[in-house]
Order: C-alpha cells, then sequence, then structure tokens
C-alpha cells in the first residue's frame, strides 16, 4: 500500500522523489524502490523519523509495537512531523501512547490509489492542528478523494473500502469465469467484466442514481436480467457482501486490539 501511495504522489508531483526517504528492512524492496521511483532509502527507520514533516506509516498492525518501540522521540530536531497512519485496526489511542505529543492521523486508504482513484477516510487525533490535518490531506488528496469520520468508524472503513478492491476484484473475475462458461473466448469475457463493472460505476456516480434503481431499468419483466438476480439471490450474494464487510471490520479491530 505505501508503493500504491508513492507512485502516485510522484505522478502527480505532489513531491520530488528527492524529497521522499523510504525505510524497509528488505535489501531487494529498497533496491527495487530506488530504481524505479528514484526515492532515497535506507534501513534505518531513524533516519526517516528524524528528516520528514510527513511520517507515513505502512507497516503491518500486527510489527507496529516494536516499530513504534525502536523510534528514537521525534522532533528532536526542531521539527515534529504529522504521524499518517495507514494500518488496520491500530487505534489513535495506542498511536498516541507509543508517540506522545505528536500529532497523528490515523486514515485508511485503498489500493485505487495507485491510480489516483482511491479513497481515504481520515480521523484526527488528539494532538492534530489544522494545518496538521491540511498536511495530511495533502498527500491523500493527491490519491484521491478524502472523506473525515470519526474514529469509531473506521474499523468499518476498513472493512468495506480499505478490503473493498478485493471483493470487486473477485466479482470481476467471477463474472469473467460466467462468460467463459457461457461459451465466451476469455479475453473478451474479461473485457465485457471489467467494462461492466467500471461503466456501471460510472452511471451511478454521474447520474447518482440510487443502484436499485439502476437495477431495475435494466431489468425486463420475463427478461434475462432478472433470471440472473433471482440466481444471485437464491446464492445469498446480499448477504455474502454484506458478511464480508462485517467479518473485515471484526479483523480490523482485533488487528488492533
Ligand atoms: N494492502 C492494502 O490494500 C491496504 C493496506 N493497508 C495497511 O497498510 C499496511 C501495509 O500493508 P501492505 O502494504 O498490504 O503490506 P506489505 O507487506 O505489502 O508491506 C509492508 C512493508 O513493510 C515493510 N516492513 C516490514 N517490517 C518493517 C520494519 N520493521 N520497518 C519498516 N518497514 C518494514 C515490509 O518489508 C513491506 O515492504 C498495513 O498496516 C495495512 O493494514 C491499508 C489500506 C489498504
Ligand atoms: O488486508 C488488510 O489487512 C489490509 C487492510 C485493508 C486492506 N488491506
Amino acid at each position: 500500500m505505501g508503493e500504491a501511495l508513492l507512485s502516485r504522489l510522484i505522478a502527480r508531483a505532489a513531491y520530488q522523489p528527492g524529497e521522499i526517504l523510504i525505510s524497509d528492512p528488505m535489501q531487494q524492496r529498497r533496491e527495487f524502490l530506488a530504481q524505479q521511483y528514484g526515492v532515497g532509502v535506507t534501513a534505518d527507520n531513524s533516519e526517516v523519523a528524524a528528516a520528514t514533516e510527513v511520517l507515513l506509516l505502512a507497516i503491518k498492525p500486527q510489527v507496529f509495537e516494536s516499530v513504534a518501540t525502536a523510534l528514537p522521540s521525534l522532533g528532536q530536531n526542531g521539527q515534529v512531523p504529522v504521524i499518517l497512519s495507514i494500518l488496520a485496526g491500530v487505534p489513535l489511542s495506542k498511536l498516541e501512547r507509543a508517540f506522545p505529543g505528536v500529532p497523528i492521523v490515523r486514515s485508511m486508504p485503498n489500493t485505487p490509489a495507485t491510480v489516483g482513484a482511491g479513497i481515504t477516510a481520515i480521523a484526527p487525533g488528539t494532538q492534530v492542528q489544522p494545518e496538521h490535518l491540511d498536511r495530511a490531506k495533502t498527500v491523500l488528496q493527491a490519491v484521491g478523494d478524502v472523506v473525515q469520520v470519526p474514529e469509531s468508524l473506521m474499523d468499518a472503513v476498513t472493512g468495506l473500502s480499505g478490503s473493498g478492491p478485493a471483493y470487486v476484484a473477485i466479482f470481476i473475475e467471477a463474472l469473467t469465469d460466467g462468460g467463459v462458461r457461457a461459451g465466451l473466448p476469455r479475453a473478451i469475457a474479461a473485457q465485457l467484466a471489467l467494462q461492466t463493472v467500471l461503466g456501471t460505476a460510472t452511471l451511478i456516480q454521474e447520474t447518482q442514481l440510487h443502484p436499485a434503481e439502476l437495477k431495475d431499468r435494466v431489468t425486463s419483466p420475463g427478461g434475462t436480467t432478472i433470471a440472473g438476480v433471482a440466481q444471485l439471490e437464491k446464492a445469498g450474494f446480499r448477504s455474502a457482501c454484506i458478511e464480508a464487510v462485517q467479518a473485515a471490520t471484526e479483523r480490523s479491530r482485533q488487528l488492533g486490539s
């Protein structure tokens, strides 16, 4: 996810490569990022912590405690960075305990950020002033839309838009398989499936139609669509989507505790 944000930030010239320093323990990863994006790299997290105005935390929640403990206290060179966390589940209370007095913005982006079509929810911590929030938003608005939510909703955001690209990708893959089963060549089926999802999303966005209204418009009486919709309902498609978001939300809560 860190790379998704990085690639778009550079493509949009929100930052120059020379202004970005990335810490990663994997040498192969460091070499790749330096070569691909021209950014500075280091294996020492403290170097990033000492040199930055925005410190993006893009590690796994499972290693948060060990990474935070090993960092020196921030702001010793006079500039206190804004910490922008994208960690699933990790609450502001835990982040603020690890970095006392530091402005922290908890956020949940998603992978469409890579192409500037992301959506990120943010929740500011107790030390965050308007200028800190602006700094965080500048980073996130370069990769898509930004919405502010109460922190209590961040796990639900994670279950929906954070994890959602995987659900949508599975849907596109499954539609493609359906087309293949019905006799379409795979390449044509894949093109039809992808554009159907993209086109429907664009249609709903541009017309502000309620999804149910759009479904009704496609569904001719006694026609093909209602036959397909009836099968989706029989298979519990809606329920599967609702339960997927719920399960991911609960997992996000677990990761933070
Ligand atoms: N993948 C996604 O779609 C999204 C992920 N996130 C969050 O982003 C974070 C990263 O997730 P992914 O990118 O999926 O995982 P990832 O495993 O692809 O990336 C984690 C990176 O952290 C590096 N790393 C490991 N230990 C480190 C350490 N001690 N110090 C510095 N770097 C270290 C790894 O080498 C790796 O490059 C997680 O907290 C996740 O909840 C948030 C939104 C969406
Ligand atoms: O699967 C995960 O834990 C991360 C958080 C949201 C999307 N990917």
